[in-house]
């Protein structure tokens, strides 16, 4: 009896399983535990029947002064741990390496003609066929080392063992698995097996595992690491990480296609899985495809804030939110972008209209198809954002916080463009109630826009009172976020001739807002920025409880959404920041630490 071998998992496996636990918990949803438990489980039984043969064949041997004592069909107990501990660390570092990705944009329709995607379909079964060629290949090899019973025997019995999963996984999974990028497929196979490269050179150096000599081909990556025992490494944490792409992809296919799959539950059963990814490619719904990586690639490009949020929701709440914005941007800048005060107008009538048409022949299951189609008719000179309108989950949504948001964008059309003298101007924020209003009508409605979505994702059962309180304080804070936007774009907007700080406070200052357009960083612009901001934190303080009230699981993700906004608000409190586009902007570093400490809550 000894403790060597469970020294190896003290000092090398327990170390790094804990430090990634301790960075992603924050993040861990029971999608995610339902994942790494699967996973876990698979990967144990499937070893036991092969490592015991090994153990039994006396392929590999344990000297008895290392191990405790414990075994299982004569594997070892810190060698069960192993499967269980490699297993477990390598899934945690995967998942925290796909956080940010937004799988669902990755999913391929097969189709026969070709699309504006990396690979066409002529090379997704060109690149499928050749991988399962591959591991048809090493699954013969295998066969072959086995059947000469001589140095190649452990080889062949690490290939034959793993090839045939490896060619399951790719058969169901080569789309994600090809497609995603590296930091979610390569990185979480290669680095834990580097890093397992490393402990098993120390644990053959000092003998707490032996490979016997005459079933091992004798050839040494590097001086204490035998091919056979690196090549094992590489094969598992591969297995393992295929085995979570084929999980992730099948729960996309789930949630991406809710005509194909209706209502699913939120950890499907493995059944469900598997029929998900059974479903050929040719049946994906290429709009919806489409849909869905033009609405995140907006946000990509359009909100780095929203952004880092949008990663820490997840499942079907993510995919709505990532529509919700994307109607919200693009109708926003139909508005903003209008060359002429008629084409704003008649955006917002348009927009209008649609909605209004759309509400009144909306059913439950309904997105807004024709309202897509008039958009198409419509939107012929805005072409980038169309597609992702016509996903908006309508039926889970109030058609008053639309209306009031296009109110409030109508008030940004009352700003005379272009003034040509101060008396040619009309100012529509008069008072510090016509700021609060206008806040209300483009930030308070997203808020609760937000907020129903989440109610109906984690079907919430709040009485009208609860619900009332927490929408009214999501959108307060809707306000808040929107005065830090005001404070940070006084100049930006000054260009648009905007000028959104209230008559009544420039009035206070000795200013005009003729001035403010002149120079909109003057050091009483300054004075009233801080005003603004104050107000911005006391509604912030006020009405953050109310996060707290939120189904847990959407607690810390709203949270990053409201802090990592309002921490453009303190950076522009500071004596220095970083400006961007004429925008103050928060430096990565400091974004994911606010996102890390909001998780935490
Ligand atoms: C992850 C996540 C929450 C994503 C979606 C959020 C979403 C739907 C945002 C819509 C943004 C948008 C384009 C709205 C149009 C009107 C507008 C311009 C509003 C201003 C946003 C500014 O965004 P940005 O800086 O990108 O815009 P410009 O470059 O200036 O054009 C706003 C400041 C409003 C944003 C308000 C919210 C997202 C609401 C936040 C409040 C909650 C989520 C509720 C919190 C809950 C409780 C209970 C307190």
């Amino acid at each position: 009896m000894g403790i060597e071998y469970a020294m190896v998992h003290v000092l090398y496996t327990i170390p790094p399983a804990v430090l990634l636990t301790v960075f992603y918990q924050p993040l861990l949803s029971k999608l995610d535990l339902y994942k790494v438990g699967f996973l876990v489980t698979i990967a144990v039984l499937a070893t036991i029947p092969w490592d015991s043969y090994l153990i039994r064949n006396r392929i590999w041997t344990y000297p008895s002064n290392v191990i405790i004592g414990p075994t299982l069909f004569d594997i070892p107990a810190e060698e069960l741990f192993f499967f269980v501990i490699q297993t477990y660390t390598t899934s945690i570092l995967y998942l925290l390496l796909s956080k940010a990705t937004f799988q669902p944009a990755y999913l391929r329709a097969e189709r026969k003609q070709k699309h504006r995607q990396d690979f066409n379909n002529t090379s997704w079964r060109l690149y499928r066929i050749a991988g399962q060629l591959f591991f048809v290949g090493a699954i013969i090899a295998g066969i072959g080392m086995i059947r000469d019973n001589g140095r190649a025997s452990y080889m062949g019995l690490i290939v034959l063992w793993a090839a045939p999963f490896l060619l399951l996984l790719w058969s169901l999974a080569y789309q994600f698995i090809l497609g995603l990028p590296t930091i979610n497929t390569a990185l979480p196979i290669l680095i834990p097996t580097l890093y397992l490269w490393h402990v098993d050179t120390l644990a053959l150096q000092r003998g707490t595992w032996v490979i016997e000599s005459g079933t091992k081909l004798g050839i040494h990556l590097w001086d204490g690491l035998e091919i056979e025992e690196a090549v094992f490494f590489l094969t598992t944490n591969t297995l393992v990480v295929f085995g979570l792409l084929a999980f992730d992809n099948a729960v996309a296919i789930l949630e991406s296609f809710p005509n194909l799959f209706g209502n699913t539950p939120p950890l499907p059963s493995p059944i469900l899985l598997v029929e998900a990814l059974l479903l050929p490619a040719s049946n994906y719904d290429e709009k919806r495809i489409f849909c869905l990586q033009d609405a995140a690639n907006r946000l990509k490009q359009k909100s780095r804030s929203f952004y880092l949020a949008s990663s820490t929701f997840s499942g079907k709440l993510r995919v709505d939110l990532l529509f919700l914005y994307s109607w919200c941007r693009v109708a926003d800048d139909m508005v903003d972008n209008a060359t002429t005060l008629e084409q704003a107008q008649t955006s917002i009538r348009d927009l209008d209209r649609l909605l209004k048409e759309e509400y009144r022949h909306r059913d439950p299951t309904a997105v807004i198809g024709s309202l897509h189609k008039h958009f198409c008719e419509l939107m012929a000179n805005a072409p980038d954002g169309h597609q992702a309108l016509s996903q908006l989950p309508l039926h889970r949504l109030s058609q008053e916080h639309f209306a009031h948001m296009l109110l409030g964008f109508q008030k940004d059309l009352e700003f005379a463009d272009p003034p040509s003298s101060e008396r040619d101007i009309r100012w529509p924020i008069m008072t510090e109630q016509d700021l609060e209003t206008y806040a209300q009508r483009v930030a308070g409605t997203v808020a609760m826009l937000c907020l129903q979505l989440v109610f109906y994702h984690f079907q919430t059962e709040f009485s009208e009172v609860e619900r009332g309180h927490v929408l009214s304080a999501g959108a307060r804070m809707g306000v808040a976020l929107q005065y830090v936007n005001i404070a940070r774009d006084i100049a930006v907007d000054a260009k648009m001739n905007r000028v959104y700080l209230p008559q009544a406070w420039l009035k206070e200052e000795g200013l005009t807002a003729w001035n403010i357009l002149l120079d909109p960083d003057g050091p009483r612009v300054k004075c009233l920025r801080s005003r603004l901001l104050d107000k911005a934190f006391s509604i912030y303080e006020e009405a953050r409880g109310a996060i707290e009230e939120l189904p847990q699981e959407a607690q810390g993700p709203m949270r990053v959404a409201v802090e990592s906004y309002m921490e453009i608000g303190r950076v522009l409190r500071e004596e220095h920041y970083t400006v961007k586009a004429g925008k103050a902007t928060v430096p990565k570093l400091r974004r994911m630490k606010v996102a890390w400490r909001a998780l935490r809550g």
